[in-house]
């Protein structure tokens, strides 16, 4: 196992793709991946001269509650030959790659897992989900807050560099305000504008709506449109990629737009936070079909500087019993005091008050799962009377963490 050198990355990125499926990738999303390729940070396996495992690991900065953005090592791109499968090369490479992670003193890993059963045993946990939706707008009424008539709405071309700085300034302002978002490095603000032609499936290219206030930009939505037609007339869907907006009027003048676009009856998101707002405006939540999944998976590969690294709700003082058998330098008692306004977390020898794997701390970290509800599973194991009812709100968040997009 070695870091890739920029020679191997046409056999490595094959092997990626292989494992994926082997259908050949649009030129356009090869040259991306290609260039944000961290060659120091990417590893492969390899036997003899093949290649037969590959992991990579991008460098982000990614927000957490109170919001602060804490480094945080991006696990992408694992794969393992169909050849050489179950005989332990992943274990190796994850090994190699948290210690990595280690060794440059960023606190977390994340990643988003082709199958969620996958990563728990490295010591993952399901940290934020992402909402689908199918909404039927041929019966589901908006209702808007005052303003929405202020906001102006223009189709504009996505990849227009004044469109896209744009865009990405009204992103940069969200980043902050939701854990879990991640900041787009130089070089990632090319992703939310992919559009091969290859992967449409039947839908335009990709449109975009600017909202503007008077000559400020507060908000934008990027979707596909895929026309379709019954006997009875148009039957199309708007497909919405990404949607930002900085104000709730700006947000429900772009939802009314893609509700009202002609010859469409249904919007479908994909990835939407669990608590977006477009569900308090509608007439009618049954015919809107939401479904909650699993996004990003979080590792705490440094328990203390992670757990500093957030802010809490409310005052904690509590001492958690950490189990890590992947990573045993995090397992022990740690002693987390902290508050709205900051926290510290350093090892003790006091008695422990709740007791619980590394796992259940990266699913909790974000304020997605509360470690009640983990409790309840048996996962979280209560060893002070009361501990639970103190501890588990300072953990949860404002807002629904969530990951914009995958990576
Ligand atoms: C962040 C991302 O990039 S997610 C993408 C992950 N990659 C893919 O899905 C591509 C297709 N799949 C693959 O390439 C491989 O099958 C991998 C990477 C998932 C697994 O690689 P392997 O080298 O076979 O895994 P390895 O032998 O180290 O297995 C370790 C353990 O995980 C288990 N495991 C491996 N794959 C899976 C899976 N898909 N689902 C559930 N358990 C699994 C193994 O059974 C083994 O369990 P054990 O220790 O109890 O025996």
């Amino acid at each position: 196992m070695r870091v890739l050198r920029p020679d191997d990355w046409d056999e490595w990125y094959g092997k990626v793709q292989l494992a994926f499926g082997g259908v050949p990738e649009s030129a356009e999303e090869r040259a991306l991946w290609n260039d944000l390729t961290e060659y120091d940070r990417f590893i492969g396996a390899w036997d003899g001269t093949e290649c037969v495992g590959t992991a990579g690991a991008f460098t982000f900065g990614i927000t957490v509650p109170g919001g602060a953005s804490v480094r945080a090592a991006g696990v992408t791109m694992v794969s393992v030959a169909s050849t050489h499968r179950r005989r332990g090369v992943l274990t190796s490479m994850m090994r190699r790659q948290l210690d990595d992670v280690r060794s440059w003193g960023e606190p977390l890993a994340v990643l988003t897992a082709s199958e969620p059963a996958i990563y728990g045993r490295f010591g993952y946990g399901i940290a934020t989900q992402q909402l689908r939706a199918e909404i039927d707008t041929t019966r589901v009424r908006l209702s808007v807050p005052d303003g929405t008539d202020d906001v102006r709405l223009r189709l504009v071309k996505p990849d227009a560099p004044d469109v896209r700085d744009a865009c990405e300034a009204v992103y940069a302002r969200q980043v902050p305000t939701r854990p879990g978002m991640l900041e787009r490095r130089p070089g990632w603000e090319r992703l939310p504008l992919l559009d091969p032609e290859s992967d449409r499936k039947g839908t335009s290219p990709l449109q975009c709506v600017l909202a503007r206030r008077g000559d400020e930009v507060v908000g934008y939505a990027r979707y596909f449109n895929k026309p379709d037609w019954d006997a009875a007339g148009p039957t199309g869907a708007i497909e919405l990629r990404d949607l930002e907006a900085l104000d709730p009027a700006a947000y429900a003048a772009l939802w009314r737009h893609l509700f009202g676009i002609d010859l469409t009856a249904t919007v479908k998101t994909y990835n939407r936070p669990l608590d977006d707002a477009w569900q308090h405006l509608v007439s009618d939540n049954r015919r809107c079909d939401v479904a909650p999944r699993d996004s990003l998976h979080v590792r705490l590969v440094d328990v203390g500087a992670a757990l500093e690294a957030r802010t809490y709700q409310t005052p904690v003082d509590v001492v958690f019993e950490v189990e890590d058998a992947f990573c045993p330098w995090n397992a022990g008692r740690w002693r987390l005091t902290g508050d709205p306004k900051g926290a510290s977390c350093a090892r003790t020898d006091d008695p422990a008050d709740l007791s619980l794997s590394v796992r259940e701390l990266g699913a909790a970290y974000l304020g997605g799962a509360s470690l009640t509800s983990l409790a309840a599973a048996g996962r979280v194991r209560e060893l002070r009377q009361g501990a639970l009812a103190e501890v588990s709100p300072a953990f949860a968040s404002v807002v629904a963490p969530w990951l914009p997009h995958g990576f």
